[in-house]
């Protein structure tokens, strides 16, 4: 018998025909609770689920007493209650690697668009402003030959490394947990602590997870720290900065300007003083999304599910401990 897998993301045709070749898919919208109860049955026999965004909590694993695998079409995990997944023996499979170039380019936009001020001045010309030659008011930064402090030296740690590095010619500052020999060989990237990181780079770009140790990292302190013409650009996860903190720090013109893909609250309320702020571009968390990557991602998951169930959690597994 096919194990039965709830579904809560719309795949591509091929790639849900791939995955009803080997699971009995149950599709459903989303994991909230409304959904829960309407299809408490289904929750009920499911061994796996796949899907996207919603927490999977011991609240959510106590209806799903046959669950055995969870496969996230995302590398970031902060939505899943790792812990409680793995007194269960639940394995979590993730979407590493298939993003990590995407968001780094996803990071890189965000540091141009800022130092060049694109958004504003594509919204300046558009409303007809653009009468005769411009001038410094028009003016951005420069990138190329400036410093770029990244937190989180990971894999797109090291994929933004690359790009701002080979391609804009600048000095490479991290701060992580470990030494990454790797980034000191190749990008002649230095370790710093936070603090020293934060002083001294004119880009500070977050490509961190969200855990207790990251949440609220940035905060007024830490912003106090930073150049007064320096750029925050964050595309790990929103809580990862205190957003009264920044908006705080904008406000009051000690940063140069801010890139936001991620926020406190998604999607950013309407009304949050964010977007008003000229000196600060929103992207809705595209870090990763173009028509290939998202599809890539979504095949791994579907991959990663299926090699899961079937007992394999060699790759893009989050705690193979769970199954021992
Ligand atoms: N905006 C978007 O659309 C996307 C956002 N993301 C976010 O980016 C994150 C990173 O992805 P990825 O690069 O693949 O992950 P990795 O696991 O490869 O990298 C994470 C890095 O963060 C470092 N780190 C973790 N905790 C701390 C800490 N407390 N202090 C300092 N450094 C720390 C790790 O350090 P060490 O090396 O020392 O262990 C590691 O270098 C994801 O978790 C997700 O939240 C990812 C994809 C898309
Ligand atoms: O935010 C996206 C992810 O893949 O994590």
């Amino acid at each position: 018998m096919k194990p039965a897998v709830i579904l809560y993301k719309k795949l591509p045709d091929d790639l849900y025909a791939r995955l009803a070749e080997q699971c009995d898919v149950t599709e459903i919208s989303d994991l909230s609770p409304e959904s829960q109860q309407q299809h408490a049955a289904v929750f009920q026999q499911a061994e796996g689920l796949l899907g996207s965004g919603g927490k999977v909590n011991g609240e959510l694993l106590a209806k799903m007493p046959n669950l055995r695998v969870c496969s996230s079409v995302s590398v970031g995990y902060d939505n899943f209650d790792v812990d409680a997944l793995n007194q269960r023996h639940v394995v979590l499979m993730h979407t590493p690697t298939v993003l990590t170039e995407t968001v780094a380019d996803t990071m890189m936009a965000l540091v141009l668009s800022t130092a060049r001020r694109v958004p504003e001045l594509d919204a300046w010309v558009k409303a007809g402003n653009w009468q005769k030659s411009i001038g410094p008011a028009q003016f951005g930064i420069d990138v190329h030959h400036k410093t770029l402090g990244i937190l989180g030296m990971g894999r797109i740690g090291m994929a933004l490394a690359q790009r701002a590095h080979f391609g804009f010619g600048m000095k490479i500052l991290y701060n992580a947990r470990r030494e990454h020999e790797e980034a000191q060989s190749r990008f002649g990237a230095q370790r710093c602590e936070l603090e020293a990181l934060l002083k001294q780079s004119d880009f500070v770009c977050i490509s961190l997870p969200l855990t207790e140790e990251t949440h609220h990292l940035i905060g007024a302190a830490e912003l106090e720290l930073m150049k007064p013409d320096a750029v925050l650009i964050n595309a790990g996860r929103g809580p990862v900065v205190d957003e009264q903190a920044l908006i705080a720090a904008l406000q009051a013109g000690k940063l140069h300007a801010a890139g936001l893909d991620v926020f406190e609250q998604e999607p950013v309320s309407a009304d949050s003083p964010l977007l008003s702020l000229p000196n600060v571009v929103t992207l809705p968390h595209i870090g990763s999304a173009t028509h290939e990557t998202r599809y890539g991602m979504m095949q791994d998951a579907v991959e990663n599910l299926i090699a899961a169930l079937g007992g394999s959690v060699e790759k893009n597994c989050v705690n193979p401990q769970a199954l021992k």
